[in-house]
């Protein structure tokens, strides 16, 4: 089935014009410009304790710089929060309006310049894309975000509904130092947020084979998350008179074990289940009909999940081996070996409850367990009628993105910083106004990562019209009619 934005009418607010989003030539030119200067600043995150500091300051004064009037416009308030993120308060006309937030993060992962075909930090232009790193993960939506206030403030539109923008500077290690404190700061003023949209999902296109129009999926929910450091000790000594195991052989075995024994396929509990029942009309014949009965053909479409890397994360819990370290010098057999491993869990399954298989498929005692971090998958999210962030994004890609006749909620793979907002709200929505294709995906946090301008100007058109949507919002007529 194909839903429909029931909560909204789209009616004008009385007292609030809307303003078109159509951007002249010379307004177009400078946001791609703006984008492209963000990108040049390296605030790369390398681990919770070592980030570029003097990047993050840099980035600080670049927006100041590129959006004026956000920092000279009496209804908005800005603060730094944790050193290096931002909370920006912008006041709404109308105070019985609960106000809702914008989230987005402008540290980035790192990128080695020899492998991408231009310099990652350079946001050149080549063919109508913008390269570097950040350009989708997560600089878009930041300067996005900021720029259609801009040009919203530019021409003098007062929002009725207030609503914050929080940007996080340390969301891709932990979001400890940004998101949650900026959290911390609106709970201990008593806020309660509507609903929080940030990144995480997109108008997926071409990961499903026989699906050849694309879909807009908003993340109502996302994967939890260990990070678990294995770690051997043996006794070290002179390589010329070798042990039968050593630290290395015994620790490279287990994990061995963990890539041949994938966790258990949870596709019959989990959201992908929702997320084809609201395709299965999409689909050619006779694909439609098994997904309209998936009572009987859950088993062949969970094994047709596993097929492709993305579709896979999302009915398991995945484990990918991203560290691994031991040894010093060639004829010094180590005492210790580590490997460190990042677990995404599936909803259906608990931290402890992977902990525990993830120790059966290890069995060997002389492998250490350290749990460097872990949580639980997050809240789902309101998706129906009433849902107010989830309608609101619904009828804002109606609009923007007329042709994508699909929108559904679905699950986010990857971690966000919206989950430190889970005490604010129970509306949290993930979703970037972006098509996104799997070499696109590879792009996020690989290389040749890349945004058009014409998609870049999109996002921009995006939010400036979800700010206006949020302030022409109507209870739909049969909750009216119960007052
Ligand atoms: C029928 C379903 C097909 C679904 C295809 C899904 C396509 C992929 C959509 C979203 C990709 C997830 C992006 C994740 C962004 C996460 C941001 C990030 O890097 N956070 C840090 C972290 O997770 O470590
Ligand atoms: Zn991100
Ligand atoms: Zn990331």
């Amino acid at each position: 089935t194909v839903s429909r934005p029931m909560g909204l009418r789209g009616k004008q607010q009385q007292g609030t014009s809307r303003i078109p989003s159509q951007f002249h030539k010379e307004e177009r030119v400078a946001m791609k410009e703006a984008l492209k200067g963000a990108i040049q600043i390296p605030t790369v995150s390398f681990s919770p304790k070592e980030s570029n500091t003097t990047a993050l300051a840099e980035f600080g004064e670049y927006i100041r710089k590129v959006f004026p009037t956000v920092f000279s416009t009496s209804c908005v308030q800005h603060e730094v929060v944790g050193e290096y993120s931002h909370l920006f308060t912008v006041q709404g006309l109308d105070p019985s309006l609960q106000p809702y937030m914008l989230l987005a993060h402008f540290d980035v992962v790192p990128a080695s310049e020899e492998d991408w075909e231009v310099p990652p930090f350079s946001g050149l232009e080549r063919d109508g894309f913008i390269y570097g790193r950040g350009t989708l993960d997560n600089k878009n939506s930041v300067m996005a975000i900021l720029q259609a206030l801009e040009l919203l403030l530019i021409r003098n539109y007062i929002p009725r509904r207030s609503f914050f923008i929080a940007l996080g500077h340390d969301e891709e290690v932990s979001g400890m130092n940004g998101a949650q404190k900026i959290s911390a700061l609106l709970q201990a003023r008593g806020i309660q947020l509507a609903f929080l949209v940030d990144e995480g999902s997109f108008i997926v296109d071409g990961f499903i084979p026989s699906l050849k129009k694309p879909f807009a999926m908003i993340s109502v929910s996302e994967k939890g998350a260990i990070n678990l450091m294995l770690q051997v000790n043996m006794t070290p000594g002179h390589s010329s008179a070798p042990p039968k195991e050593t630290s290395i052989g015994i620790l490279a075995a287990a994990v061995s074990r963990l890539e041949q024994a994938p966790m258990p396929n949870m596709f019959g509990s989990g959201s992908l289940k929702t997320t084809l029942q609201h395709l299965a009309n999409e689909f050619p014949f006779p694909t439609n009909l098994i997904l309209s009965n998936l009572w009987l053909f859950q088993p062949l479409v969970s094994r047709m999940m596993e097929r492709n890397y993305v579709t896979n994360a999302m009915v398991r819990t995945t484990i990918a081996l991203t560290m691994f370290n031991a040894g010093v010098k060639v004829n010094v057999i180590p005492s210790t070996a580590q490997a460190t491993m990042n677990i995404r869990i599936h909803p259906a399954q608990t931290v402890q409850e992977v902990l525990e298989l993830v120790k059966n498929i290890v069995a060997d005692d002389r492998v250490q367990f350290h749990v460097l971090s872990a949580f639980d998958s997050l809240p789902v999210s309101p998706s129906d009628d009433q849902a107010l962030g989830y309608q609101l994004l619904h009828q804002t890609i109606r609009s923007v993105f007329p042709e994508v006749s699909v929108v559904t909620p679905g699950i986010c793979i990857g971690n966000t910083d919206s989950r430190h907002f889970t005490n604010l709200t129970t509306g949290i929505y993930r979703f970037n106004p972006l098509y996104l294709q799997p070499q696109d995906f590879s792009s996020v946090h690989g290389i040749n990562e890349k945004i058009s301008v014409q998609a870049y100007e999109t996002q921009v058109k995006f939010i400036f019209e979800l700010i206006q949507n949020a302030d022409t919002y109507q209870r739909p007529v049969s909750d009216l009619h119960e007052l």
